[in-house]
This record gives C-alpha cells, structure tokens and sequence, in this order.
C-alpha cells in the first residue's frame, strides 16, 4: 500500500481532530470542568486547517499553507488553554508545546522555500528536544495527584520524543547525507517524520483515554464513598474524615464531637406514606441537617434513618450539645411531602418527625474512630431512652452537667429579654478622707425562681455564648442612666466604675458603644471609669493601646482590675494609658498575717505611684487590712468593711448618711 504526504497528512490532522472532539466531549460531560468551549474552538480550527491542506492542488501552495498553518496553530492554542482549564494548571507553560509542535512541524515540512533540508530538520529536532525536556522538568515539578497515570504516561511519551530527536540530532551532525536521503517529498516522505507522526498520534490517543477512564474513576470513588439517595457521604468517607479529625485534634490538643442521630417516627411514614414518601423525607432531613452546619463539619449517612455528624476543632463540649439541639429543633418541624401522583389541586403530605442524638467526644471518650461510633450509638440509645427528641453524652454526668448548662444559657437568654438583670453598686472609699467617692457597678439576676443569682454563676457562660455582650452593655447602659439620676437628684459627683469583659473589648466597637450611652444618659465622660482585667488587653496589646487611647480621650478613666494575678508586667503598665490600678482582693484576705502579701501589696502600692496611678485595694473586710494599706499610702479601698454590693436605692441612702454626718 503506498502513501503519499497529503494522506499521511490528512491522516495526521484526523487524529489531532479526533482528539480535540474526545476532549471536549470528556470536558462536557464534566460540568465542573472549565473551558468546553476552548475544545469546540480547537476542533473547528483544526477542522478548517485541514481543508486547507485538502485545498493544496486546488489554490496556490502558498496560500494553503498559510491558511493551514495559522488554523492549525489556532487550534493548538485552543487545546492548550482548554488543557490548562483541565488540569487547573498555572505555570505549565510547556504543555502549550505538545500542541502547537504538529503545527511547527507542518510549517516547517511546508516551507519549501527553506534552502536546506538538513538545516530544517536539525532545527525542528533541536526545538522538539528542549521543548520535550522543558515540558519534563515542569511535569516532574508540578505532577498531578489526581491523575498521576495520565501524568507518568506523558511523560514517557515526550521522553521517548526526545530520544529519538537526540539520535536524530546526532546522526545529522555526525553524518549529515545520511538522512538526506529520506528527505521530505510526496514520492520520499521522511520514514522519522513518519515514525514521529505515528507515535504522537498513538500516544495523544492514549492520553485521552487515560484521562476519559482517571475521571470515570473519580467518579466510580465517588460513588463509593457517597450516600446515592442524600449524596451525603457514607460510612467509609466519613471513617476516614473522622480518622484524620482525630490525626489533627490529637496534634493540636483540640477535640471533636461525634452526633449520632437517628430519626424517630421515620418508619411509620415510610410504612404508611410509602418508600419515595420516606425517600424524599430522607433528602430533606439531609438538606436541613447540612444547613445548620459549620462548611468545616460534615454530616454522613450511615444508612436507613441513621445519620451522623463530625464536629471538628470544637471549644467545649456544649458547642455540640447545642448544635444537637439546634437539629433536634429543625428536625421536629413539620416536613412537606409531595404525593406520589400530586396534582395542582392537591397538597401534599405534612410529617412531623423528630430525632435522637448520642454524643461522643475525642478525646474523653475514645481515641479511635471505632471506638467514638460505638460511644455515640449508645448515648443515642440514652437518648431514645430518655424520652426521643434530645440528646445525650456517652457519659452521664456530662450529659446532666451539659444540658443544666443550656437550660441555664436558655433562660438567661430569657432573663436579659425580660429585663430581670439588676446592677448593684459597691462603694469605693477614699482611705485618706473616708469618704465614698465612688462605686463599682456589679451586675445581679433576679430570677422569678431561683431568686438573686450572683454573676460567678452566669458570667462564665455569658462569655461562653457571647451573652456577655448584650450584658455589659445593659450594664454600662443602667449605670450611666442611674449615675445622671444621682447627679439630678443633687449627690455629689461619683466615680462609677464598670466591668468591660475580655469579650466586649475583643467584638464589639467599646468606644462607639460609650460614646453613644454617654450621649443618651447625659452622664459626664469624667465620672465614669472602665475596669479590664490584664488577660483582656493582653490578647492584642497593639489594639488595646489604641482602644485604651481612644477612650481617654473621650475623657473616660480607666482601670486594670484584679491586678497582680496575671502578667503584672511593668512594661505593659507603661505602654497602657491607664488611670486606677486595682490590688486584687487576693492578696488583702490574708494581711496582716502573711508577710509575702503585705509586702507584695506595699511594693504594688509603690509601683503603681510610681507610674502615676492611682491605687484601690480590692476585698477589704477588716480594720487591719485597711490600717495597714493606710499605712502604705494606698488611694482607695472598697470591702464588706464598709459595705457589699447594694441596690441603687441602698446605696443612694448610703450617700445621705454620708452627707448627713458631714
Ligand atoms: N464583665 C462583667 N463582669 C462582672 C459584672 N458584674 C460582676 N462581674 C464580675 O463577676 C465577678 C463576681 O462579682 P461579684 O460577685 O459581684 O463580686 C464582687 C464583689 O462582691 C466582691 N467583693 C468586693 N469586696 C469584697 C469583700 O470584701 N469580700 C468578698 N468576699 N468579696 C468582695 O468582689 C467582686 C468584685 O470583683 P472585681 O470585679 O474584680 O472588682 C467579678 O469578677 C466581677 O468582675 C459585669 O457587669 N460585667
């Protein structure tokens, strides 16, 4: 059989067209995929430079080549930029060449103006070669990891190109008549160009397939790691993700939750209503169970009405017991379900279900993905137990500790929307005259059923949850309120001083919030003093400078509370502008009977005037303390001595003893 150059050609640009459209039709298929319209693009340049060398004999050599060449070239970069989409490559630069190098070669064999053949073969090998080995080292640099086959099958098909160019290159300059011989002609075409056509043909051929059959095993992975009804994933993904949580958590010294959730009532829907019944009810608990989590946690279908959810990287364990509640809740509103043969007219079925949860936490209850499942399948058992629709820990104690805590967080919740916060106000004395010259707003709950309830006891989970915020601010709101009343009322000015927790001085804008409260209560900017602990400016010195500065210069004072239990650092003393330091109660309780106290309270004293403070001993309740802190020269004192925390009205009479005694 003999072959003349047009139908090697014609041969050539079949396969290249015929690899453009198994691309596109490859890149179609996949949605996700980018650029399907750089392949449809690809397939008519070639197509379109392909009549053009079909139309050699018909228009004028030079014309057809030109047409060729330039559509040929066309369609490589089009296959390029679709193959960059493909693999999301960005620096792969050389990639362009494997397609753009049939189009240089075809210039090349048609540029018969070129005077020698040899020149234009040693060029055309010398170009293949560097661009093969640049195509190499980015290939090896940046090897795909999902299709590490279609990778490795590349790279040996351009290192085979290029070590048939090498040999070439060197039988030419060696022996340059040798290949003379075989030079290009339609009666002579060149047997290596043959040879090279051949196997790049075959070899893009195998490429695609690779690439066709690596996505039809993403997808087969897929399948077997997913759920078919929910597409949520199934046990075996979610084992695996669960293994590698507790990889991470137990790197980090973090925990996670595991929520076993098993829907109650389902089977009676399912038996009653009908499997595509129970089937779409499934889609939705699944649909309803992913809206309420984090996009880092995962929900999985383990089967029938069972489900489970990963928590990953959680603070305490309460963060999963509320997000058990919050799906108990979402899982307990009525679900809408389509009849079988629904029309308009009809509506479809309304079911209400609910559901189990058992929790299981990394590390307290297991450090192995076996071992947390089985821990969470019990305390789901507790939980039906415990009367269906809530949740319980592997552990009791947990659980009981847990759900008081969320009854807790709940009715607090509650109790700030129905206004039963109050403030009670402890006097500060100054030590020198005796005088109240001021007081510390401490905030109280009166609770209808549990009666007064001091702040140790909901201040810890009002941080927790973020209550705190809506908290300080109703604090500092009352106090300032309360403050212009005394002031209206005709008592001389005071200094009130309010709690800023850690929290409110990290979330929320504090200065807009006190310039604000300053503006609606009329209370003086001079007579109200804002206490941090060290911890909560500590965080973030940089923006406390900044927050601290931009409250004194709306004329507020400020004090560092609790001083001496945390850093009690001198050079952050210095770098904040602050106004008051406050000697925790601590280290009064045991003066005058512990030496190290007194003299860390004398040296306390002494630093902080130092540095110009003014000082204000916590916690004083005896005669002696306040003796010996008189002693030293300390500012202020507040204590049981004089007096607890009272209700504004207490402390307002207080006042008028004051005032009455001169
Ligand atoms: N962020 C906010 N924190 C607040 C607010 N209100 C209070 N708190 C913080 O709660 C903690 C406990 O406060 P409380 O039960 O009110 O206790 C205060 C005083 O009653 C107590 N104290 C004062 N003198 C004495 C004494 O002589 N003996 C004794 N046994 N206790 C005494 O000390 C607490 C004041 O502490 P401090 O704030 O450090 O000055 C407490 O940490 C409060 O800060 C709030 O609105 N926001």
């Amino acid at each position: 059989m003999k072959f003349d150059l047009l139908t090697i050609l014609t041969a050539y640009l079949i396969v290249d067209a015929v690899f453009a459209i198994a691309f596109a039709v490859t890149v179609r298929r996949h949605p996700n995929l980018a650029g399907p319209g750089w392949w449809l693009a690809a397939c008519m340049a070639f197509f379109t430079g392909f009549l053009g060398i079909c139309l050699r004999d018909v228009i004028p050599d030079i014309v057809s080549i030109v047409i060729a060449n330039s559509l040929i070239l066309t369609g490589g970069v089009c296959v390029w930029i679709g193959i960059r989409g493909f693999f999301g490559l960005r620096q792969h630069w050389s990639l362009f060449a494997l397609f753009v190098l049939p189009a240089a070669t075809l210039l090349n064999l048609f540029m018969e103006v070129w005077p020698s053949v040899s020149a234009r073969q040693i060029t055309m090998s010398t170009f293949i070669i560097l661009i093969g080995l640049f195509t190499i080292r980015d290939i090896v640099r940046q090897r795909s990891v999902t299709l590490s086959m279609e990778t490795n099958l590349l790279i040996g098909f351009l290192g085979a190109e290029t070590v048939i160019h090498v040999i070439r290159l060197i039988t030419l300059i060696m022996r340059p008549t040798a290949i003379s011989s075989y030079i290009l002609s339609p009666e002579q075409p060149d047997r290596v160009f043959l040879m090279w056509l051949f196997i790049t043909g075959t070899a893009r051929l195998l490429i695609m397939v690779t690439l066709v059959s690596a996505r039809l095993q993403d997808e087969l992975n897929q399948l077997a790691t997913q759920d078919s009804l929910t597409q949520l994933p199934n046990r075996r993904f979610l084992l695996e993700r669960l293994k590698h949580g507790i990889d991470v958590e137990r790197r980090d010294g973090k925990q996670l939750a595991l929520l076993m959730l098993d829907l109650d009532r389902f089977k009676a829907v399912n038996d009653s209503l009908g499997h595509s019944a129970g089937d779409e009810l499934l889609q939705q608990v699944a649909d309803r169970i992913q809206s309420r989590l984090r996009d880092v946690d995962m929900v999985a279908r383990l089967g029938g009405d069972e489900f489970i959810v990963l928590l990953e990287d959680i603070a305490h364990p309460e963060d999963a017991a509320r997000v058990a509640e919050e799906i108990v809740a979402d899982l307990s509103r009525p679900f809408q379900l389509p009849r079988s043969n629904e029309t308009d007219h009809e509506p479809g079925h309304e079911v209400q279900i609910g559901a189990s949860i058992g929790i299981s936490l990394y590390p307290q209850h297991g450090d192995n993905p076996e071992l947390l499942m089985e821990q969470a399948d019990i305390a789901m058992y507790e939980a039906k137990q415990a009367g269906r629709g809530c949740f319980a820990y592997f552990s009791e104690e947990l659980t009981i500790a847990v759900r008081k805590r969320i009854a807790l967080e709940g009715r607090l919740r509650r109790g700030i929307e129905q206004q039963e916060l109050r403030v009670f106000y402890q006097p500060q004395i100054d030590i020198a005259s005796g005088r109240i010259v001021g007081a510390e707003a401490l905030v109280r709950w009166q609770s209808p059923t549990e009666g007064l309830i001091a702040p140790i006891n909901f201040i810890p989970i009002a941080e927790e949850t973020g209550l705190i915020l809506a908290i300080g601010e109703w604090v500092l709101r009352e106090t300032c309120r309360q403050g212009q009343c005394w002031l209206a009322d005709g008592f001389l000015p005071l200094t009130l001083a309010v709690n800023v927790s850690p929290q409110q001085f990290r979330r929320c804008d504090i200065n807009a919030l006190v310039a604000e409260v300053l503006a609606e209560t009329g209370f003086p900017a001079g007579q109200l003093e804002l206490e941090m602990t060290e911890s909560g400016l500590m965080d973030n010195q940089d923006k406390a400078v900044e927050v601290l500065n931009n409250l004194r210069a709306q004329g507020i004072r400020l004090a560092i509370d609790d001083f001496g239990t945390g850093y009690s650092s001198l050079a952050y003393l210095k770098r904040f502008p602050l106004d008051v330091l406050k000697i925790d109660k601590s280290f009064i309780d045991d003066i005058p009977h512990l030496q190290d106290d007194m003299e860390i309270t004398a040296t306390i004293i002494a630093m902080g005037h130092i540095l110009g403070f003014k000082v204000l001993a916590e916690g004083v309740e005896t005669q002696e303390q306040l003796d010996f802190l008189r002693k030293k020269g300390c500012d202020a004192y507040q204590g049981y001595f004089t007096s607890k925390p009272v209700p504004a009205e207490d402390f307002a009479e207080l006042l008028r003893r004051q005032h009455k005694n001169g």
